[in-house]
């Protein structure tokens, strides 16, 4: 299936060479140039561009992937399993799972849909099979690949960025990588006090502390709204939960946690426009009746 950009040209001068003004099919991945920013168009996207007098684009929109995809239902106890090692790549998620949201929007990010099947897996109703024939830790994510099962969603949105293709979505500079280091380890840090505000058991100021630390982090660097400037793994790896943590703030602790942080409102507003993660996101409603059992659960 094609998907049609449209890519306007929005704010500031006139383009000083149109580049393109007509529609292109793209094959494979590439980089297309226009006036004053370069984007990355994934296979299969039709690109349209149209010039009006201003040229500054924002665009993580062109981390879109153009393929449509129909979600399988969920794999439950009575399912058979799918044909385990016999060469398909195969990524094991839950639809409501953060950590496997992780894995699955790094698999989209990079046009992946056709070359890693998602399979959903009923985490209520758990199919034995899971446990004694894919992944022994019986949990989601894990990813079937060359023979082998590996988990831990954050070694699999490296292991998928690595290993397959599609655009980078880790840079080279080293600075960045070093500060992209330290927020992967920060991700436990930031939830927990978080989760704690939630169940009652730590006050809103030290879930607003975490939330501070992600302010400042935003700002480090100035080449873009993402955490190391343009779109990388490390959105990736937040964006699951700041998502869940912003709705059931905002619903049921009436607790906004944008105001006052200006670089994170920012993100999440680009986020939002990130069509590999969109894909992978359920009803915010469905997100807070998750967190409210669970949370009366004390899990
Ligand atoms: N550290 C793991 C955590 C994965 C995880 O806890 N997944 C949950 C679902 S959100 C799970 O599979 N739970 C099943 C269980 O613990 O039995 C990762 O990052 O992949």
């Amino acid at each position: 299936m094609t998907t049609t950009l449209k890519v306007s040209f929005r704010s500031i001068a006139p383009p000083s060479s149109p580049l393109t003004s007509r529609p292109q099919i793209l094959d494979s991945w590439r980089i297309a140039k226009f006036p004053n920013t370069t984007i990355l168009c994934p296979p299969k996207l039709r690109l349209q561009s149209s010039f009006g007098k201003k040229t500054r684009v924002s665009f993580s929109a062109a981390m879109a992937t153009g393929v449509e995809e129909g979600l399988p239902p969920a794999l439950t106890s009575t399912s058979d399993p799918p044909a385990i090692f016999d060469g398909k790549t195969r990524l094991y998620i839950s639809y409501t799972c953060p950590f496997a949201q992780r894995a699955w929007i790094a698999r989209n990010c990079k046009g992946l849909e056709e070359k890693i099947e998602l399979v959903p897996i009923n985490l209520q109703d758990r199919p034995s099979w899971y446990k004694e024939k894919v992944y022994p830790p019986n949990k989601v994510p894990s990813l079937e690949h060359n023979n082998e099962v590996k988990g831990e969603s954050l070694d699999l949105i490296r292991y998928i960025d690595s290993n397959f293709e599609g655009p980078s979505l880790f840079p080279d500079d080293p600075a960045k990588r070093e500060f992209a280091e330290e927020l992967f380890s920060y991700t436990d840090s930031f939830s927990k006090p978080v989760i704690s505000f939630f169940k009652g058991d730590e006050t809103e100021a030290a879930a607003g502390t975490a939330f501070d630390y992600i302010e400042t982090a935003l700002s480090k660097f100035e080449d873009g709204p993402f955490f190391l400037g343009q779109f990388s793994l490390v959105d990736i790896a937040y964006a699951p939960f700041i998502d869940r943590f912003q709705h059931f703030a905002l619903d049921v602790k009436k607790c906004d946690i944008t105001a006052g942080r200006p670089k994170l409102a920012a993100w999440i507003e680009e986020m939002n426009k990130n069509v590999g993660f969109n894909k992978t996101r359920r009803d915010p409603k469905e997100l807070v009746e998750i967190y409210k059992k669970r949370f009366s659960a004390r899990i």
